[in-house]
């Protein structure tokens, strides 16, 4: 075992390496790496590591605190004006001591920052196993090893002998010099820690607890008020309680109920319930008409129930529909009427409405008339002979219609001179989508079947398609609403080409019409 004083001697020499190193190059060569080891630093065995522990208490050692002359710990300041940051001796990575390691104190004298985490490598690879990890330790606590830069050991054991003065005689020049070169990587934890570990310094948390906070906005309830309004809902925006009452005034003008809450409040009358009802108008369940006798695999079965088939026209009840439906002639302007030989019922709508296909449904001549799903199919007003007794018109539509909108004025045109003018017109059905009701240019023609005297029916179509309650309702709306009116002709009929429904009904209203008329 060698002796304190061989050690010293032996200490001494690495001292001068270490001062000359710091005190005149930045960058310590391999040479000196080499003599490091060679001064065996790094081998001084455990017999000190005791001596060591007595002498300087570095466990728990924080980053940002050092170790001033005497041992003591103390914290860095702000400014980081550091000269010397002491590393903890002697452990490993995760903190442990080091098995056959020195325990001697480290000492870094840090200057420009080079790449210390190299240098540790270095170290791992020209050193002894634990050498190494002093360096790799104290990289890693200062965070970035890279700042670390250029460093010297100094033997914890001599403390207090002539190295620890050459130090400190080192330590002066560099405060006067280069403080700001030694002080720097304890001036970048200094500028670090406010954002990285903030929550640890006590000065921060000071000055957060000495801002001002948010006062908490207290609402106080009245348990006994029962009016279900918010505190401030009697002050405007703009704080005028005068706006906020005329608004409220000018809301309780307007009428509450919405279209859709009015027409949901109709309440229809007991004919036309019993109406609905009698002829299964409506959107219907197929067991509902299966279970009524009707066959639902036709097209339209509900016409000619229980036993009818498409095909069988003579089976319709009313003779005058028996006979064969035949186009004979189209207009596009008055001129090209034909003569009103035979008396004429017309059927006039919006465009889309139904009004070819009810023609079809009432005959049960399944594509006679052609329709369309696309309004503005009818362009012309097209005369149908059915048998030798009436005459059916098809009239165009009027409203929408995928059409150029001169071309829909002279087709609407067409229609009211041919409804104000025509002589041998005994009736207008007049065909109203039960769904979307009565519109303002349906509102027109009635006016001016009224101001002609024509003779006009309401005819709701597509009743399939609603609940049989809304088909009532609004059978029921419109006869309230043309109540006054002296040319139109009770009762109001409501039909579906689809199903067939109310379409026998409509046949014995037309065929009376062609029974009574003088040709
Ligand atoms: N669900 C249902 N659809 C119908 C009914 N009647 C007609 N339709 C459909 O409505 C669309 C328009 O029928 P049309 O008979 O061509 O209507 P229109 O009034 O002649 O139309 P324009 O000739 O354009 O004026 C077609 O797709 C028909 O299948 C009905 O009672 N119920
Ligand atoms: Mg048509």
């Amino acid at each position: 075992m060698p002796s304190e004083a061989s050690l010293r001697e032996k200490l001494k020499k690495k001292t001068k390496f270490v001062v000359r190193t710091s005190r005149n190059s930045t960058r310590r060569t391999k040479k000196d790496e080499f003599s490091f080891e060679k001064s065996g630093v790094f081998d001084r065995g455990n017999e000190s590591e005791g001596k060591l522990k007595r002498r300087v208490k570095f466990k728990g050692m924080q980053l940002g605190e050092e170790v001033d002359e005497r041992g003591k710990l103390r914290n860095l300041d702000s400014s980081g004006k550091k000269k010397r940051v002491y590393a903890k001796e002697g452990r490993d990575r995760i903190g442990r001591l080091e098995n056959g390691n020195t325990g001697h104190r480290t000492m870094w004298v840090p200057g420009k920052s080079r790449n210390a985490g190299s240098r540790g490598k270095r170290l791992n690879h020209t050193g002894k196993e634990g050498k190494e990890d002093v360096v790799l330790d104290t990289a890693k606590h200062k965070g970035k090893a890279k700042e670390v830069g250029k460093m010297g050991f100094v033997g914890a054991d001599d403390q207090g002998s002539g190295l620890v003065k050459r130090i400190r005689e080192k330590k002066s020049e560099l405060s006067k010099g280069k403080t700001q070169e030694v002080a720097s990587p304890s001036s970048s934890f200094a500028r670090k820690k406010p954002r990285d570990k903030a929550w640890l310094d006590d000065d921060d948390a000071e000055t957060r607890n000495d801002r001002p906070k948010k006062k908490k906005r207290v609402i106080k309830l009245d348990p006994y008020d029962i009016s279900n309004k918010r505190l401030d809902d009697g002050i405007g925006i703009d704080g005028s309680k005068e706006k906020e009452k005329e608004k409220e005034n000018e809301s309780d003008k307007e009428p509450t109920m919405s279209k859709n809450a009015q027409f949901r409040a109709i309440q229809p009358n007991p004919s036309i319930l019993s109406f609905v009802e009698k002829n299964l108008l409506g959107k219907r369940r197929p067991i509902d008409l299966r279970r009524a006798g009707y066959n639902i695999d036709l097209s339209a079965p509900l016409d000619n129930i229980p036993f009818s088939r498409s095909t069988e026209r003579e089976r319709i009840e009313e003779n005058i529909f028996r006979n064969k439906l035949d186009f004979f002639a189209a207009a596009k302007v008055s001129s090209s009427f034909p003569p009103p030989d035979l008396p004429e019922i017309a059927f006039a709508g919006r465009s889309n409405v139904g009004k070819s296909s009810l023609l079809n449904a009432l005959t049960r001549q399944w594509g006679v008339v052609r329709t369309s799903d696309k309004p503005g199919l009818t362009q012309t007003i097209n005369f149908f002979k059915l048998g030798t007794k009436v005459c059916l018109v098809d009239l165009p539509g009027y409203g929408f219609a995928y059409a150029k909108e001169e071309v829909k004025e002279s087709w609407e045109e067409l229609v009211k001179e041919y409804v104000s003018t025509r002589v041998g017109l005994r009736r207008v059905c007049l065909l109203i989508d039960t769904k979307w009701g009565m519109k303002p240019r349906d509102h027109e023609l009635i006016e001016l079947m009224e101001r002609s005297r024509t003779k006009y029916q309401i005819v709701l179509t597509k009743t399939d398609v609603v609940f049989p309650i809304d088909v009532a309702r609004r059978a029921m709306q419109i006869e309230e609403n043309l109540l006054q009116n002296k040319s139109l002709v009770q009762p109001l009929m409501m039909v579906s080409s689809k199903s067939g429904a109310g379409i026998r009904s409509l046949r014995t209203i037309l065929a009376n019409i062609t029974r009574f008329a003088k040709r």
